[in-house]
């Protein structure tokens, strides 16, 4: 297995993703009041908070599926508050939402093919990319022919991080890998993750696996009703139980 990734530029001095003062409004409802987050280079930033906090909403308005009513989003200090979604993806940014986002009546394999812009068919899709993420998820390789949607809710999810990562991306966000997995495949990945992050991928995770966040980590954010409440380093976090009694209601 191959654990050489080809490498992401990544030498501009500006944070990978900026949010500044952002607010959106859906349909009536004001969910996010003002979030205020960075996402530096090179590292994993955990998005905590409980149920209906508004992380989801802000992955959301980063990808430009719900518009910021106010403030501001910078990708590498590029202003893509107004740019419609293809757009910001066009940018090097991949998104993996809650509901995975694959195409059940495709193979494995297809579904892996149209994530990859670069490629017409499979014969076409860099082999030792390929080799790299059959090593992180066995389960690819395995079911590369079979529908996606047959397979297994973790396998799904894998098959859903490896489209994300078929090409390479400056960042990935990614919601709630883990929701629903079984502890084994978990740690599996926990593993995957900790060899994106090996290779320099910026990567913003929403997590309620407070072990998973505890783990991989780099940074954190807190929100809660619709604002980041804190901000710093996970470990900080992660070593403050009284902080995170009063930031989740629970402790890491
Ligand atoms: N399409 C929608 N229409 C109306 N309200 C919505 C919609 N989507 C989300 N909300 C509301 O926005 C708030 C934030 O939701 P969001 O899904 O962003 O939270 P979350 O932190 O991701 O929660 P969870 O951890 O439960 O997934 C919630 O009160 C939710 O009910």
């Amino acid at each position: 297995m191959s654990t050489q990734v080809p490498p992401i530029h990544s030498t501009a001095a500006a944070p990978m993703l900026e949010l500044r003062g952002v607010h959106t409004h859906i349909g009536a409802y004001h969910i996010l009041h003002g979030v205020d987050l960075t996402v530096p280079r090179g590292q994993l930033t955990m998005l905590l908070g409980r149920n209906g906090a508004g992380k989801t909403t802000t992955l959301r308005t980063i990808m430009g599926l719900w518009q910021a009513s106010q403030g501001r989003v910078l990708l590498g200090g590029e202003d893509i508050t107004r740019l419609p979604t293809p757009a910001i993806a066009r940018q090097s940014v991949a998104y993996v939402p809650e509901n995975m986002g694959i195409f059940a009546d495709l193979s494995v394999k297809e579904n892996l093919l149209l994530a990859a812009r670069q490629a017409r068919h499979a014969g076409q899709m860099d082999e030792e990319r390929l080799q790299w993420i059959f090593g992180l998820f066995p389960a690819v390789q395995k079911f590369w022919n079979h529908p996606a949607g047959k397979l297994s809710g973790g396998q799904k999810q894998m098959v859903a991080v490896a489209r994300a990562i078929v090409e390479p991306r400056d960042l990935l966000i990614i919601d709630e890998p883990s929701k629903g997995l079984a502890p084994a495949i978990i740690h599996k990945m926990i593993a995957a993750f900790e060899q994106l992050k090996a290779a320099g991928v910026t990567i913003l995770l929403v997590e309620q696996n407070l072990a998973f966040a505890k783990r991989l980590g780099d940074s954190v954010a807190v929100m809660d009703n619709g604002r980041v409440v804190h901000a710093g380093r996970m470990a900080d976090l992660a070593a403050d139980t009284d902080l995170q009694q009063s930031l989740l209601g629970l402790a890491l």
